[in-house]
């Protein structure tokens, strides 16, 4: 029998196509650059398996374009909005994701812009390279302490609850968390289950790290802006649509939270004059959190194994 066809949409380290090429017959687009759209449905004709990233839309086109020998769209991420899961589902095509390799990454570079807006790293580091960097004054870029705060995080899976984990041992005086569900490991880091709205008002950092859905959509809109200290900052490190980005800019404009850090936006990219990439209380960094050697190459290395398994080892019920 022919081995299986699988076409990778990217440049990927080489360790996982040499896993998928055991097995497989691999096409790839090799290079850093996006897969063009009609190339993207002329290589996957005919395919088993599709080896993607978070910016290719897989959707009806191109699963019509491969075809009913496709048995599985093999995500290199946690997140799936790029794919149509619904129409996948209907065609008993698989959908494989690589949640458990990349979560401490996205934990600890959530925790790291927490930091770098709550002692304004960035604009301390602006004022040296612009040559603003004066004799020590008393006042100057003053930021905030964890000691004492509270940390409010909005989804408390395996990043929501690593952010906590991390900075439990800043001397927190509380952590609450808003989930769809209460999340038994929060006992151990004595973290309270609690309303969206108890998050949202009594949280000085409410931090983002819920999944994209129907329902988390704008999730953080004007009115939940409302509901936040003025003393608050904002972190979104999970998907940049969960927060309405025009009321974003209005709140930090007008002083209704005191700052946020994005690593994802929406749109994404930001282009380099949106408000957002201009405020000094806004640190935006380019969706980097799973951005670790060893994460990245345990995504390709789980996203390819992903694939082979499902072809050659089982068919989970779907
Ligand atoms: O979904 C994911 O895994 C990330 O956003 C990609 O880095």
């Amino acid at each position: 029998m022919p081995a299986p066809k699988v076409f990778v949409t990217r440049r990927v380290h080489q360790e996982a196509i040499d896993l998928l090429k055991e097995k497989c017959d691999v096409d790839i687009w090799d290079s850093d650059e996006v897969v063009p759209r009609n190339e993207l449905l002329k290589r996957v004709k005919g395919v088993a398996g599709i080896f993607c990233t978070i910016s290719d839309n897989i959707d009806v086109e191109v699963l019509d374009a491969a075809g009913p020998s496709l048995k599985i769209v093999g995500t290199m991420s946690v997140g799936t909005q790029h794919i149509s899961e619904f129409e996948c589902r209907k065609r008993k095509i698989y959908v494989a994701t690589t949640p458990d390799v990349a979560a401490d990454s996205a934990a600890e570079f959530t925790v790291t812009l927490l930091l770098m807006v709550t002692r304004r790293c960035l604009e301390g580091e602006k004022a040296v390279k612009d040559g603003h960097w004066g004799k020590w004054k008393p006042m100057w870029i003053c930021g905030t302490e964890m000691l004492n705060r509270t940390l409010g995080i909005i989804g408390f899976g395996r990043v929501g609850f690593g952010v906590a984990r991390r900075l439990k041992p800043f001397g927190l005086k509380r952590i609450i968390y808003h989930d769809v569900h209460k999340a038994s490991m929060g006992d151990d880091l004595g973290a309270e289950f609690v309303s969206l709205d108890t998050v949202l008002r009594e949280s000085d950092f409410v931090i983002v790290s819920c999944a994209l859905t129907g329902l988390t959509r704008h999730l953080i809109d004007g009115e939940a802006l409302a509901k936040m200290k003025s003393s608050a900052i904002l972190i979104n490190t999970s998907r940049g649509p969960i927060v309405k980005t025009p009321d974003l800019v209005e709140a930090l404009k007008s002083g209704q939270i005191a700052g946020a850090g994005l690593d994802v936006t929406d749109p994404e990219p930001l282009p380099k004059d949106h408000p957002l990439v201009q405020m000094d209380n806004c640190v935006v960094t380019p969706h980097l959190g799973t951005n670790t050697t060893k994460a990245r190459l345990a995504m390709a290395k789980n996203t390819a194994l992903n694939i082979t398994s499902l072809l050659f080892f089982n068919s989970p019920e779907m």
